[in-house]
């Protein structure tokens, strides 16, 4: 078993109450075997920590990785202007190996801004696997279901081979959902019969909820409802995990009928910002039990997949949308970005805290450089003053993929050149 010793880090456990401190961390394999003030003991691989603030990888509970072939292709419009007449018109044309080279692309920023984990919604999903596999990353895959043209079967299939056939691989790191795309692309009929499967079979289910006012008018139209109150009459919330997407247009009964719910709500800030969607009601959320984590969205919408940015943009929306500077403070945007986003995944029990006996997922930030001096109280640095490129060494499950700043699993070279010319088809004419 390879066994890895990183030395003399600062480290944030993202533990409850657990004060930062220097010391060493021990991997034995895929997990982390001790961390403690000092260890002496043998190891293949010893890393030098000196410098560095030791910290789990962070969770991204929303994103569409391949949709980083569209970054700054189609900015500066309405939700909906952008997703019919740009983003549906460039996925018609995309093929498998799209797919693939998209998702390196997203995993390469990922990986290289600290994510080591993340929950994807698309299509071609066993493309996105197969890219997961090789980038050595953790990713709850989740083929999106419309039933807007037709009655959504070969969807299903594509869903249920994806679930089938890739739940639990590459040593566990990829799992799986089924997902519903949205209250708007879901009549009743076919989605209750997704809740029901996902019920039956104890599926987790990944769906987009009330992110923009269009919505809000476009549900209230068909049904006389709010999106929640849509889904809730459904029975969504009744027994599944349901991992919800954006969250931002919830009245307060809206927020009574999530109270309980498995599962919770990943908060995008950066693409609700840059959509003008609105500030999602984060603190009366989490007030109201409902565990919120962190997201991006698609890079075809959010531009970029640096965590640190949705950490800062999350915390900096709560305190101004409530004019109180002390609402959501440094360690609890961490949080959300850490645990609180393993918890909508269903692997909270694995990662998203550093604990002996976790997975090694972890990453090393390199604080010797300016904006990252001196250090008075880490979690505020991580938080504040931390961007995605401070990232030095990428842990998953064990394995290096990222060590100062050089992708180890992939040929960036390659990633480059495939995704360019794959990103210029995609666009032309649109
Ligand atoms: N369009 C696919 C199924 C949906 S996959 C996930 C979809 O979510 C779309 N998407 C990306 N970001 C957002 C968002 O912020 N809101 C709603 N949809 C989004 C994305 O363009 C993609 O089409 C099909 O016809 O089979
Ligand atoms: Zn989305």
């Amino acid at each position: 078993m390879q066994r890895i010793l990183i030395k003399g880090c600062s480290i944030l456990t993202m533990k409850t109450g657990e004060k930062p401190f220097v010391g060493d961390i021990l991997l034995a394999g895929q997990r982390i075997a001790r961390i403690a003030p000092s260890i002496d003991e043998t190891a293949d691989q010893i890393l030098d920590g000196k410098g560095m603030l030791a910290m789990p990888g962070l969770i991204n509970a929303h994103n569409h990785a391949s949709m980083s072939l569209l970054r700054a292709f189609s900015d500066d419009l309405k939700l909906m202007d952008w997703l019919d007449k740009k983003m549906l018109p460039a996925e018609a044309r995309m093929t498998k190996e799209d797919i693939y080279w998209g998702t390196m692309l997203g995993s390469a920023e990922m990986i290289a801004s600290g994510t080591t984990a993340f929950a994807d919604m698309y299509v071609h999903m066993d493309a996105v696997a197969e890219a997961i596999l090789d980038s050595g990353m953790r990713a709850s895959l989740t083929r999106g279901l419309v039933f807007l043209e037709d009655d959504g079967g070969r969807r299903m299939t594509e869903a249920m081979d994806l679930i089938d056939n890739y739940s639990g691989a590459g040593d566990g790191r990829i799992t799986t959902m089924l997902g519903p795309h949205a209250p708007y692309t879901c009549p009743p009929e076919p989605l209750a019969k997704v809740v029901q499967l996902a019920r039956e079979r104890r599926i987790p289910i990944h769906i987009h909820l009330a992110e923009t006012r269009e919505e809000i008018e476009n549900i209230k139209t068909k049904y006389n409802q709010t999106p929640t109150e849509y889904l809730h009459e459904i029975g969504l919330f009744q027994d599944n995990h349901v991992l919800l997407a954006h969250a931002v247009h919830l009245t307060s009964s809206d927020i009574q009928l999530l109270h309980g719910m498995k599962g919770g709500v990943s908060h995008n800030p950066v693409s609700n910002l840059k959509l003008a969607c609105g500030i999602a009601p984060v603190t009366e959320m989490i007030a109201n039990g409902i565990t919120v984590g962190l997201g991006t969205d698609g890079a075809g919408s959010a531009t970029t997949l640096d965590m640190f940015a949705e950490i800062k943009a999350a915390t900096w929306l709560q305190k101004l949308g409530h004019g109180d500077p002390t609402v959501l403070p440094a360690e609890q945007a961490l949080r959300m970005a850490t645990i609180e986003s393993a918890k909508l995944l269903g692997i909270d029990h694995e990662v998203g805290t550093l604990e002996a006996g976790k997975r090694a997922d972890l990453i090393l930030l390199d604080l010797n450089k300016p904006h990252l001096q001196p250090i008075h109280d880490l979690h505020a640095l991580a938080a504040y003053s931390v961007t995605g490129a401070d990232v030095d060494t990428t842990i998953v499950n064990g394995q290096i993929l990222m060590r100062h700043r050089q992708l180890l699993t992939m040929s960036w070279e390659e990633v480059h050149t495939q995704s360019a010319k794959r990103a210029a088809r995609l666009v032309e004419g649109l």
